[in-house]
């Protein structure tokens, strides 16, 4: 796959983390299994705390607008070993937060519960951050160019805190200058990518995105963002005509700083 050149006019590089920064594996295998694992455990033992109750509240409001939008919603069963009105309204958000995860959906509800649920198994060794290997020494040399870096993930920030924070090479938090998620909007927004631009104080046209997902490079092509696709190991096949409009990497090694000298 031939090299890109970033355009001059980019002062800032915009990067997604699933299937951009971090194996999609690295999530559906290893992130997304210790919510299943651990869901109902850590809602019984925080239930009476402030941070699990607002991100039950949250659950609840989301839940609440997607049955007012006439979006499909969990099922709940009826569970015979549950006793309690405590213990039911556990099995529901559990019901919940699995059925949304069945789903994909990247709800901000889901993820600041999943990031709040993350921070004992990074904080305890047992989970670290996976990282491509191009990924560090390349936005080392873009930030020795003069290009400041952000992040923009579903994952809640706090989650993308912890990825890079205790990774595999380490505490990398040093190398972003911001990260953004779906609190500003969703990533399929054009005006998502808009709001960013406006935060980090540029144009969209001052900003390059990197993603492996073809709607969230529509999306900032549209606010007017310089778009690359990320072609990495089991992310999603492009159509022929995506692989024709889009210009492609399969390494950040492969963006060409010619213009920042
Ligand atoms: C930030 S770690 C968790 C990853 C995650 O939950 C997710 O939905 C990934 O979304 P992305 O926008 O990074 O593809
Ligand atoms: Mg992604």
């Amino acid at each position: 796959m031939a090299s890109v050149s970033l355009p001059a006019r980019t002062t800032a590089v915009l990067l997604d983390i699933e299937g951009t920064t971090t194996p999609i594996t690295f999530v559906k295998d290893v992130l997304f299994p210790y919510i299943r694992e651990h869901l109902e455990d850590h809602l019984s033992s925080h239930w009476e705390e402030d941070e699990c109750k607002q991100d039950v509240h949250l659950l609840k409001k989301q839940i609440e607008e997607d049955i007012k939008q006439n979006r499909a919603c969990p099922v709940h069963t009826v569970d015979q070993t549950v006793h309690t009105d405590e213990e039911k309204a556990i099995r529901e958000v559990v019901e919940d937060v699995l059925w949304q995860m069945a789903a994909d959906r990247k709800s901000t509800a889901l993820k600041q519960l999943q990031g709040h649920m993350w921070r004992a198994a990074y904080t305890s060794g047992r989970i670290r951050g996976e990282i491509y290997p191009d990924v560090v020494p390349c936005i080392k040399t873009w930030r020795e160019h003069g290009l400041k870096v952000f992040i923009y993930s579903s994952g809640s920030v706090e989650a993308q805190k912890l990825l890079f924070g205790y990774s595999v090479e380490g505490d990398l938090l040093d190398l972003f200058d911001g990260h953004f998620d779906t609190t500003i909007g969703a990533k399929v927004d054009a005006k998502s990518y808009e709001r960013i631009a406006e935060r980090i104080g540029c144009q969209p046209e001052d900003i390059t995105f990197l993603t492996d997902v073809t709607r969230e490079a529509k999306a900032a092509e549209d606010a007017g963002m310089n778009v690359l696709l990320v072609v990495r190991p089991g992310n999603m096949e492009l159509t022929e005509e995506e692989s024709r409009h889009y210009n492609l990497i399969t390494s950040f090694c492969h963006l060409q700083l010619t213009a920042h000298t």
